[in-house]
């Protein structure tokens, strides 16, 4: 099994990046993870926000398949960092090839993505970027395997 990290737009904070970088490396060590970054659907004032989040949604329907989908969005489920963990862990016996976490673009996500989600999870009921979440998203991975395979984690 495969972990996959997939979201709309590009990452160009620097210290974000290298904050990605480093979990990655970190949760490498447990299973096989990709970051994928899909460019922005064009320009917001020249298409509709239908459109635009359709657009997006075309370009990450194909990632579904074979595919855990887990949708991030603010309006999601809860969960504390065991209970993700018990998640993840459960997953992992469901036979399939990847566990996709996907990240919405500027506008969220198109609602035909909530139709294929195995878990709609929100991070807090706040609204963060897409490159915020990037990073929340890694650091709780990583801290799942560190749970679930009862390592210390000190920060
Ligand atoms: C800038 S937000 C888009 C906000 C957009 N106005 C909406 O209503 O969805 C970009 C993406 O970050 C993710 N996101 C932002 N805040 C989140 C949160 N608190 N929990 C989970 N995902 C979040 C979602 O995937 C969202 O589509």
């Amino acid at each position: 099994m495969k972990y996959r990290i997939i979201l709309i737009g590009p990452i160009k904070t620097s210290y974000i990046k290298k904050g990605i970088s480093q979990y990655l490396k970190w949760i490498s060590k447990f299973q096989k993870i990709e970051f994928i970054e899909i460019p922005l659907s064009g320009d917001l004032n020249k298409i509709s926000p239908e459109q635009y989040k359709l657009n997006d949604y075309n370009k990450i329907e194909k990632y579904m398949e074979n595919s855990i989908n887990i949708v991030l969005d603010e309006r999601g489920e809860n969960f504390n960092s065991i209970e993700f963990a018990k998640k993840l862990d459960k997953f992992q016996c469901y036979g399939k090839k990847y566990i996709t976490f996907f990240i919405g673009g500027p506008l969220g996500h198109h609602q035909k993505i909530y139709q294929s989600a195995d878990l709609i999870m929100g991070l807090s009921k706040m609204t963060f970027t897409h490159e915020m979440v990037s990073l929340f998203i890694a650091e709780q991975i990583f801290r799942s395997f560190k749970i679930n395979n009862n390592e210390k984690y000190h920060y």
